[in-house]
């Protein structure tokens, strides 16, 4: 059998004489390509060969987030952004570092993604490359588009979109809520803008004296709020969340929406009603707000036309010094369904991952269609000092967790209407000896206690309306620089 298939074999001469003709053949093909098709289409029609064939053999798999989403940013991109340079290690050629306005230039500087540099990262065993390229576009709007090419292994796609990408965004947003610095805006009346300065405040919830079980709950309402993008899509509303914050001067509403601002590291909208001339402005300087951010509207009940009674809505507010310039301008002013349609309307519509805070000392003096269900979903009572409220506040002012005066002051508390502000002003004035600084504050106490309450918070008032004096007119000093 053997012998009989060898027979059958070519000879080793004829397999030679064979493949000379083949090159031969090959050759000469080759020449009249090269004479009659012109360089270009050869090039072209070499490169879709290789491009067919490499991709159907490729085992790589290669996804484009380019900057831009339709006619937004593309927040996929920009978690991406954010995310990249905390991974740049020793594989990689190069990196961006750089500082902003609000940066301290003693701390190490800001870190971004070079244009071309290769990052890789490691998730869940696949081995991820990224690279950030720059296109040059014919938009002379926008003559540069930015896009990251991530790639990976044909086999791990899916599990780069169900897992890695979520995993980037969750990542980027608590990096934005740890690092980034935030902005606040003012309305400038005078040329319709919204003015961006640097948002720093010092509140947060740790430093925030409220009752233990209320601070949960705020923060656990804002972590849901920000998780339920579905839930919201799913039940057909839009992604915002009123909150309602109303009591006593000085028990902390506005240290609470700072508090908040700094939790959730969202821009923050600051709108003082007595700025906005009409409805129709008020549509348009909300409309032009961003997504991710707060809108604060403070007082609410000193706005004439938003309460549902006008006299008693002015009362305890602090008089406009502008009154006699809007007076003459005649101007209309917001009124209440003005601001219902807003809410209503215009707010379910435009944008989402936005809240909306507002803060008054009288909730009873604001129309019932504003307190309605739906429109504020949350409302929380910013009340008097409790003892829990002044541990707090012992803690953060004079470092102290417990003392045998600590009793008589719960005593004290628990029988009268003090505010944390009240309590906090008691506790700065001796902060370097804690017994002198408690007794001071027994002292203050028992002086309200004997019947000095309406002179305590007549003196609250004044001082509530000084603090507000006072930012009014740092507000106009910056707008007029
Ligand atoms: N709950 C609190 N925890 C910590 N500090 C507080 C608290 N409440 C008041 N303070 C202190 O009192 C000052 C005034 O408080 P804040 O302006 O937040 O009160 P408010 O309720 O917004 O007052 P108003 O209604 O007058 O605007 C704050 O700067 C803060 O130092």
């Amino acid at each position: 059998m053997a012998p009989a298939m060898l027979k059958e074999l070519p000879s080793v001469s004829a397999l030679l004489s064979a493949y000379a003709s083949i090159s031969a053949m090959a050759m000469l093909i080759r020449t009249i390509i090269n004479e009659m098709v012109p360089e270009r289409m050869r090039k072209y029609i070499a490169s879709k060969i290789y491009n067919l064939t490499a991709s159907y053999f490729s085992t790589k798999f290669t996804f484009l987030i380019e900057d831009r989403w339709y006619a937004g940013d593309n927040q996929m991109f920009r978690a991406a952004k954010i995310y990249l340079p905390t991974i740049i290690g020793p594989t990689s050629d190069g990196i961006l570092v750089g500082f902003d306005e609000s940066s301290d230039p003693m701390e190490p500087p800001k870190r971004g993604v070079p244009v071309d540099c290769k990052i890789t990262d490691d998730f869940e065993g696949m081995h991820l490359n990224w690279t950030l390229s720059s296109i040059e576009t014919k938009n002379i709007h926008v003559p540069n588009k930015r896009l990251f090419n991530l790639t990976c292994k044909k086999s791990e796609r899916e599990r780069v979109e169900q897992r890695y990408f979520p995993y980037i965004n969750k990542t980027a947003q608590a990096i934005l809520r740890k690092s980034e610095s935030l902005s606040i805006y003012t309305y400038d009346q005078y040329v319709s803008v919204w003015e961006p300065t640097v948002f720093k405040h010092p509140a947060t919830f740790e430093t925030l004296a409220m009752e233990p079980e209320l601070k949960e709950f705020i923060m656990k309402d804002l972590d849901s709020f920000v998780e339920s993008k579905e839930f919201f899509e799913s039940v057909g509303r839009a992604w915002k969340r009123g909150y309602l914050l109303y009591g006593p001067p000085g028990t902390g509403k506005s240290s609470l929406v700072a508090a908040i601002a700094n939790y959730m590291r969202y821009n923050v909208y600051d709108l003082q009603f007595q700025s906005v001339s009409s409805d129709s402005e008020l549509r348009s300087l909300l409309t032009s707000t961003t997504n991710r951010s707060f809108l604060i509207m403070e007082d609410i009940d000193c706005s004439t036309k938003v309460t549902h009674n006008r006299t008693k809505g002015r009362e305890n507010c602090e008089e406009d010094e502008d009154e006699p310039i809007r007076k003459k301008a005649a101007k209309p002013g917001v009124t209440l369904s003005g601001l219902l349609n807003f809410i209503d309307g215009l707010w379910s519509s435009c944008g989402h991952e936005r809240i909306i805070i507002f803060t008054t000392n009288h909730k009873e003096k604001l129309d019932p269609a504003l307190l309605r269900p739906g429109r504020m979903d949350v409302h929380i009572y910013m009340g008097y000092c409790t003892p829990a409220v002044f541990r707090k506040l012992a803690a953060s002012y004079l470092g102290i967790k417990d003392h045998e005066l600590f009793g008589c002051i719960d005593d004290l508390i628990k029988s009268i209407e003090v505010t944390p502000a009240e309590v906090a002003q008691q506790l700065m004035m001796t902060t370097d000896e804690p017994r002198l600084a408690l007794e001071g504050l027994i002292e203050f106490l028992n002086s309200k206690n004997k019947g000095t309450e309406k002179a305590a918070v007549e003196q609250e008032m004044k001082s509530s309306k000084e603090r507000k004096k006072q930012k009014k007119t740092r507000l106009k000093g910056k707008i007029q620089s």
